[in-house]
């Protein structure tokens, strides 16, 4: 069995790599950062090290790289005999690789499908790459040689801290939650992974509690000087704020998909925790990475904020994490300097528009806008 993984990065190597592995494929890992593709081709191993309580090392062996800019027609090849395809690349870079996969799939000869499984922070984004896939095939008919499942994938796995190797520190902690439907006619050997009939639930929890709570630990940390997240939460005004705008996310958990108070508690109680793990050398600066994609329509912030405006429900905490958000002026990060331009040249309604996709008339609408307005009067 085999595996082609795109995006050897902090999550590839050291959560769906490990766990493909440990299932028992080889792994085929495609990337186009030059330095990454010759590190993992001249190892032979790597390991995962778990940092925190119980945690343990793994090795990982039976990988080459094959760098996708220089040679697509090598990763079409491994794709081509392939039992499953994952992506760890960031959601936006999906289109990318999207061809490479329509292009495997019309060289296939075996008539076992192809599993093919985005593992990204986003609902629905192996719909998104099942589309891209769709649009790139000649004969679409061929997209009946694949299966597309929608995955939740929840490790920590900060950015290494210098060194050229390809060991990666993780967390303990995962969680991979995989749609089960579409694959009721294949085999898919991932141990610790668990099957759900519907994902939808389990998305929008971890989403709109791991990637809420870790996004605003950051900006509201990064505004108030901190550069670690650990040390973030360890400032009283950081994490008071953090849990009220968890509580206004678990409203929501709770009034669209009827998940209790007390397991929505547990939930965030656990997450919490494991920001807090001071052995996981994670930055403000790796967490808050990209605060247009964060800040849009269906992620992190404005997905739930819309969804408690629409019900009624309190948004004033999360309102407070989008103010922060708008401070993040990370010279080193391409979206922020985008952000803090947009900011400086547009009126507050077309940037709230353009940044969130709302229309004016939504409930959500003016609170954002007054949001920017704040920032805006800071920066002129
Ligand atoms: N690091 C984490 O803790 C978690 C990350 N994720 C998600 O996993 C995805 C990747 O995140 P990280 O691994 O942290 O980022 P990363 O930046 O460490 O890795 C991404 C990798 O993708 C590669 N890449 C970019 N364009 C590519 C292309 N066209 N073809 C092949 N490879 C390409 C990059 O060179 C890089 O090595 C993101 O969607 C993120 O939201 C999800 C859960 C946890
Ligand atoms: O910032 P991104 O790309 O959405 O993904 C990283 C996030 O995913 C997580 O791993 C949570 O699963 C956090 O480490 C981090 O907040």
């Amino acid at each position: 069995m085999h595996a082609v993984h795109f995006g050897a990065g902090n999550i590839g190597r050291g959560f769906v790599g490990l766990l493909l592995h440990q299932g028992g494929y080889d792994l085929v890992f495609s990337d186009v950062a030059g330095p990454l593709v010759d590190a993992v081709n001249a190892a032979e191993r790597y390991t995962v090290r778990e940092a925190g309580p119980g945690g343990v090392d793994h090795e990982v062996t039976g990988f080459r790289a094959i760098n996708s800019a220089e040679d697509p027609d090598a990763v079409i090849d491994a794709i081509a005999t392939a039992d499953i395809v994952t992506t760890a690349v960031g959601v936006t870079v999906l289109r990318f690789v999207a061809p490479l996969i329509a292009a495997g799939i019309e060289r296939r000869s075996s008539e076992t499908p192809l599993v093919v499984m985005a593992c990204e922070n986003a609902i629905r984004a192996t719909d998104q790459l099942r589309d891209e896939v769709a649009s790139a095939l000649g004969d679409p008919a061929l997209l009946g040689r694949a299966r597309f499942a929608n995955t939740a994938v929840d490790r920590i796995v900060p950015a290494p801290q210098g060194g050229t190797g390809i060991d990666v520190t993780v967390e303990p902690y995962f969680e991979w939650a995989i749609e089960s439907t579409p694959l009721a006619d294949v085999s898919v050997h991932i141990p610790g992974a668990h099957f759900v009939d519907d994902l939808g639930p389990y998305i929008e929890r971890k989403l709109f509690t791991v990637n809420t709570g870790h996004a605003a630990t950051a900006y509201l940390g990064a505004q108030r000087g901190h550069e670690r997240i650990a040390e973030a939460l360890g400032d009283l005004s950081v994490s008071t704020a953090v849990e009220a705008t968890l509580r206004e996310t678990s409203a929501v958990l709770r009034a669209v998909h009827g998940f209790s108070d007390a397991e929505l508690a547990e939930y965030r109680a656990t997450i919490l925790d494991r920001f807090r793990n001071p052995e996981l050398p994670d930055t403000v600066h790796r967490v808050g990475r990209q605060p247009m994609r964060k800040l849009s329509r269906n992620d992190r912030f404005i997905g739930p904020a819309a969804m408690a405006a629409e019900r009624g429900l309190s948004t004033d905490a999360l309102i407070g994490a989008v103010r922060a958000a708008l401070d993040f002026a990370d010279t080193d990060d391409e979206q922020a300097v985008e952000l803090q331009a947009l900011l400086g040249a547009e009126s507050a309604e077309v940037v709230t528009s353009r940044l969130t996709g709302l229309d004016n008339a939504h409930p959500l609408f003016a609170a954002v806008r007054e949001a920017v307005a704040q920032r805006q009067s800071v920066l002129r």
